[in-house]
């Protein structure tokens, strides 16, 4: 599954069309589909009233209406304006054929299907149109809207000035881009992709499920060496923010690595048992025992260091060659241009990227851009609906779970991503499996009548659950 802009799907469209597709043939699989779709939402035999513009949106409204009148529902149609396409007007016929007759009488429906605009939408809506999607709203009655609900942005996610407020959106061959924003959720309800046979796209973010992660899993290795197994130096933490350093630190340990070192302020830090301490004083001057810095697989620096040792570290990044996970306060405004050709992965939050990467488009359009300007460089960008990528691989974690916007879950997962770095994942890969293990942890957590409160409780919950490869195992819902 995809997200694409509306330009990107009329490309799509386009080139299936170019190929012998039809858009009445289109329409067609849309119906069918749909259908499946909502005899699942509303098992019980009721009436269905579909609200229908003059375009192809109105078409799918109508495509789906025939099929549900076919399986028994009581449907009627309301098309005010009448049909301007032809492929509305043969869905239309066919309705007609089957005895679907209309109506004006939007208060006896059960369920409304909303067919009054789709991609076909432009600027804002006209004076009538907005009317009746108001009293449709005013209804209070469950709506169905085909593909995008009227009124809104399919590329922003902003009501144009208001929209149908439905409580499911058919949104058809892709997720559409405005989806992802935070704006979008009270309109969209719950989204259903419908799959109607659309080819991988050219453009987009690919949505990231459990059926992805579990074929990035690596097989364990029984023989492996500890440092095989994966060995991370963390340099996170600081007086004010002492937390910070254990949270990266336990997310890293269950994450399974066979060892870990922290370079620690004073021998007072208070570290797992597990964990060996290198004096911070000792790997600045460069004076730590050779046998143990053969060890590093990888590095990760950053949550809750404060401003301290921006020169040596900006140093000490330029110079490894470790693989790196840079994250919060390592996140220099002018560090991109430091790491722009390391083997490197930045976990920034929508502040941190603001000041690393100064451009004033969208959240999808900024992390798009930095993709471009900087293939080398896999980014995290944090926060719901999290995007990852590195060059043209760009994906979405399709999960907002307000249960993990806990100060410290960005540490967590970033120990996480280091863990798999460490033991050899490719950057991208390592971050794509930490993202989606730390997002749909909450989740799995509610299944078994848990409940993450606190960032310390992803840590317990990864272990509880038998670690990240079964976590993704069990994982039935995305
Ligand atoms: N293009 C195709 O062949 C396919 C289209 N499909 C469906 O068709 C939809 C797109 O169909 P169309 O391109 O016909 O467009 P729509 O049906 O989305 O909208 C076209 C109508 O909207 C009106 N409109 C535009 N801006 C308006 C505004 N600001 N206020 C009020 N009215 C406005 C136009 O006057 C026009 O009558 C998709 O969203 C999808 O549901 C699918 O069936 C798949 C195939
Ligand atoms: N509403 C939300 N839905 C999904 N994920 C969220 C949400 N809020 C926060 N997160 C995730 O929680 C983590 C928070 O990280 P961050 O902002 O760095 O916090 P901290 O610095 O306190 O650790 C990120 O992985 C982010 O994607
Ligand atoms: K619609």
């Amino acid at each position: 599954m995809f997200v694409l802009s509306s330009s990107d799907i009329r490309f799509e469209e386009e080139k299936l069309f170019s190929m012998g597709q039809t858009p009445l043939a289109l329409m067609s699989i849309v119906g069918a589909m749909s259908a499946l779709k909502f005899i699942e939402d509303f098992k019980n035999v009721c009436k269905v009233v579909a609200v229908c513009g003059k375009g192809n949106n109105a078409g799918d409204a109508l495509a789906l209406l025939y099929n549900l009148k076919l399986k028994g529902y009581d449907c009627s149609i309301y098309q005010p304006w009448g049909a301007a396409t032809e492929e509305c007007r043969v869905q239309r016929e066919l309705c007609r054929s089957l005895g679907i007759e209309e109506t004006s009488d939007l208060k006896s429906a059960d369920v409304i299907v909303e067919g009054l605009l789709g991609v076909g939408f432009y600027g804002n809506l006209r004076e009538e149109t907005l009317k009746l999607i108001r009293e449709i709203n005013n209804l209070n009655k469950p709506i169905v809207s085909m593909d995008i609900p009227a009124g809104l942005n399919s590329d922003t996610g902003e009501p144009q000035p208001d929209a149908i407020r439905a409580a499911y959106t058919y949104s058809i061959g892709f997720l559409k881009r405005g989806y992802l924003f935070r704006q979008s959720y009270e309109y969209t309800g719950k989204v259903i992709v419908i799959d109607i046979g659309f080819p991988p796209p050219e453009n987009g973010l690919k949505i990231f499920t459990s059926s992805d992660a579990k074929t990035l899993i690596k097989k364990k290795d029984d023989f492996s060496h500890k440092v095989e197994k994966g060995s991370l130096l963390v340099w996170a933490g600081s007086k004010q923010y002492p937390g910070a350093l254990r949270l990266c630190l336990e997310g890293a340990l269950n994450m399974g690595v066979g060892m870990s070192f922290s370079i620690v302020e004073d021998e007072f830090s208070i570290l797992p048992p597990e964990t060996i301490p290198i004096a911070e004083r000792d790997f600045i001057s460069n004076e730590i025992d050779e046998k143990i810095s053969k060890k590093f697989r990888a590095v990760l620096i950053g949550p809750g260091l404060t401003n301290k040792r921006e020169t040596f570290i900006k140093e000490f990044v330029s110079k490894t060659s470790l693989p790196l996970i840079l994250d919060a306060d390592a996140l220099f405004p002018d560090i991109v241009d430091l790491i722009k050709d390391k083997e490197v992965v930045i976990t920034p939050h929508e502040g941190e990227f603001r000041r690393i990467y100064k451009n004033d488009s969208d959240r999808v359009e900024r992390f798009e851009a930095f993709l471009e300007q900087f293939p080398n460089i896999t980014l995290v960008l944090k926060g719901p609906n999290t995007l990852v990528g590195k060059g043209s691989q760009k994906y979405v974690v399709p999960i907002a779970d307000c249960d993990l916007a806990v100060a410290g879950s960005g540490d967590v997962l970033s120990g996480m991503i280091g863990a798999l770095l460490s033991t050899g994942y490719d950057t991208l890969t390592a971050s794509l499996l930490a993202v989606f293990v730390h997002a749909i942890i909450p989740e799995i957590a509610r299944q078994k009548n848990m409940r993450v409160t606190r960032s310390s409780d992803l840590i317990k919950l990864l272990k509880a659950l038998g670690g990240f490869e079964n976590i993704i195992e069990s994982c039935d819902f995305i």
